[in-house]
């Protein structure tokens, strides 16, 4: 069969076989793969094509508005989960990214910093820097408020940013458009934390479907969806990925794990031993930046619970 000639174009959305695909001139269209790529990373990925690739295609004579992805060019970077088909398959949840959103709330529902924290940890393995919004300020409280004004300064010290919101508001927002203006941004975050609602702030004319928290468990509820990129009015992209609520530390051994915690760095090579897990070992100077209190004990206690959760052998 014959194609036009080739152009680039980037995935948008991905439903299985089939891809949206736009052009740099705005052009979309549906498109398929053809043959085996090549890959250049040494993953076993469940998906050969994620949103935010950038792709080749040639359009399909004859068709209306389909057309066939050629080559994929080298990631910049890429996201991955584990596969729902198998424990060591990876799934490519997004590809080409500049940096994530973490949406987040103190309340309704909290947020933990063990979630927080683990999404980091992924984040800063893949180099992607984050932003951790804070949503649904016009619920918090003065306990909130101080709990929201820790976090702030424990995340900033490390070198995160971070924005207080309430989308439904479309307060702060602003400082979010900013924010995400000529940069392909992945959001994610809790179920119920306001996402949607932001994402629609942020997304002119989307309107993602929004729930309401309140009689709805989350627990149990699966629906089949699929990663998302859309265009900002300032340039730019932002990539949802609904029903993804955490990418898990795939990929990383333990005696590395700390190498993603920012904020001990400075100490891990204080340590007696050079090979100390900041766990139980005498002379370990993470454990004493924590009792010294300068480093912040629940960022400690995330680290040991991610610790524990990777497997031993993992590597
Ligand atoms: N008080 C308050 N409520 C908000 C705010 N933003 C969103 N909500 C509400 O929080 C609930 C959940 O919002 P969604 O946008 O559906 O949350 P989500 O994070 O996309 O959740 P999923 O759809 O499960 O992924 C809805 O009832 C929203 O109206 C906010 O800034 N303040
Ligand atoms: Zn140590």
């Amino acid at each position: 069969m014959a194609y036009l000639c080739p152009v680039q174009a980037r995935i948008y959305k991905s439903t299985g076989s089939w891809y949206t695909v736009k052009t740099a001139t705005g052009d979309v269209f549906q498109a398929r793969m053809k043959g085996i790529f090549k890959k250049d990373e040494d993953i076993t990925s469940t998906n050969p094509i994620a949103v935010g690739d950038e792709v080749t295609i040639s359009l399909e004579e004859g068709e209306q508005g389909t057309a066939v992805i050629t080559d994929i060019a080298a990631r910049k970077n890429y996201i991955v989960r584990s596969s729902p088909q198998g424990k060591h398959k990876k799934h490519i949840v997004a590809a080409n990214l500049d940096q994530a959103a973490l949406v987040c709330t103190v309340k309704e529902p909290r947020t933990s910093q063990g979630f927080i924290d683990r999404f980091l940890v992924t984040a800063a393995a893949y180099h992607v820097p984050v932003i951790l919004i804070f949503n649904k300020k016009d619920v918090y409280k003065a306990k909130e408020m101080d709990k929201f004004a820790h976090w702030k300064a424990v995340y900033e010290s490390i070198g995160y940013t971070v924005v207080l919101t309430a989308a439904s508001l479309d307060e702060g927002t602003d400082e979010v458009r900013e924010l995400l203006k000529g940069k392909t941004t992945l959001i994610s975050g809790h179920s119920g934390v306001g996402k949607s609602t932001l994402i629609n702030r942020v997304v002119p004319g989307l309107e993602l479907r929004t729930k309401n928290v309140s009689g709805w468990s989350g627990k149990g509820l699966h629906t089949t969806t699929f990663a998302e990129m859309f265009d900002l009015p300032d340039g730019g992209t932002l990539i949802d990925t609904p029903g993804v609520r955490e990418f898990g530390i795939v990929d990383i051994p333990r005696a590395e794990l700390s190498h993603y915690f920012l904020d001990m760095q400075p100490y891990i090579t204080e340590c007696q031993f050079n090979n100390c897990q900041h766990l139980d070992e005498p002379g370990c100077a993470v454990k004493e930046a924590v009792e010294a209190g300068n480093l912040d004990m629940e960022r400690y206690l995330s680290y040991v619970a991610i610790w524990h959760s990777i497997e031993e052998n993992s590597y």
